[in-house]
């Protein structure tokens, strides 16, 4: 079974290299919508495979953080990262071409960096992030699964440790060190959040 979320947020980009002249030189901004699709073959004590409230933590905390930002490829001109950083404080610096599906790559390695760093406890089997939905428009998205991700024909696994989120992105967290600590769990395969049992339970 699947269940999916959907997480909105607007932001500004220019995409390098790209066929279409407005998109690929013209600074721009999309209402994203990302859909995240989990999957298991089990469901919890509460009758879902993972409860949604569960993916408004860590999840939904670092997907906004793309909100109200402009994201750039770290590759691109440094005369224009420059001047995004100085005239935006909400940035985003991304290791890829910030197309629709680099995007999807990106949100799927983040969110499946959190859900394996993640321990559940009300019962939820076997949960895993089935893939990642990115629309950059009404009538535009990538889909990306579990091998895109990872496909050195796509560039190869997103290298976390190289998305960077300026500091005023960073000091709305309820954690500013949220994402080093999820990089660093991510590398030593080490449990950072816990969701514990409620405490009221119905027997
Ligand atoms: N495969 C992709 N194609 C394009 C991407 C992309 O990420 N992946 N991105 C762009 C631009 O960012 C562009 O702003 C969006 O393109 P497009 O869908 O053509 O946008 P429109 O607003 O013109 O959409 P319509 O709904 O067709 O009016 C370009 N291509």
């Amino acid at each position: 079974m699947i269940i999916r979320k959907l997480f909105r947020f607007e932001n500004a980009h220019v995409v390098r290299n790209c066929s279409t002249r407005r998109c690929a030189l013209s600074l721009h901004g999309h209402s994203y919508r990302v859909e995240l699709l989990l999957t298991a073959s089990r469901l919890d004590n509460a009758g879902m495979i993972l409860d949604f409230g569960l993916l408004k933590g860590a999840i939904k905390e670092l997907i906004d953080s793309w909100d109200h930002a402009a994201c750039f490829w770290d590759r691109d001109d440094p005369e224009y990262i420059a001047f995004i950083q100085r005239h935006s404080e909400r940035w985003v610096s991304v290791p890829v071409n910030p197309s629709a599906e680099q995007f999807s790559r990106v949100f799927f390695a983040l969110v499946d960096a959190v859900l394996t760093a993640t321990e559940f406890g009300n019962g939820e089997q076997g949960v895993s992030l089935d893939s990642v939905i990115v629309h950059e428009t009404d009538t535009g998205y990538a889909q990306c699964w579990r091998d895109d991700a990872f496909s050195p024909d796509m560039g190869g696994p997103i290298a976390l440790d190289q998305i960077v989120f300026s500091d005023a992105i960073r000091e709305e967290w309820s954690d500013p060190h949220l994402w080093a600590r999820v990089v660093d769990a991510r590398k030593h395969g080490t449990a950072l959040f816990c969701h514990p049992l409620p405490e009221q339970q119905v027997r």
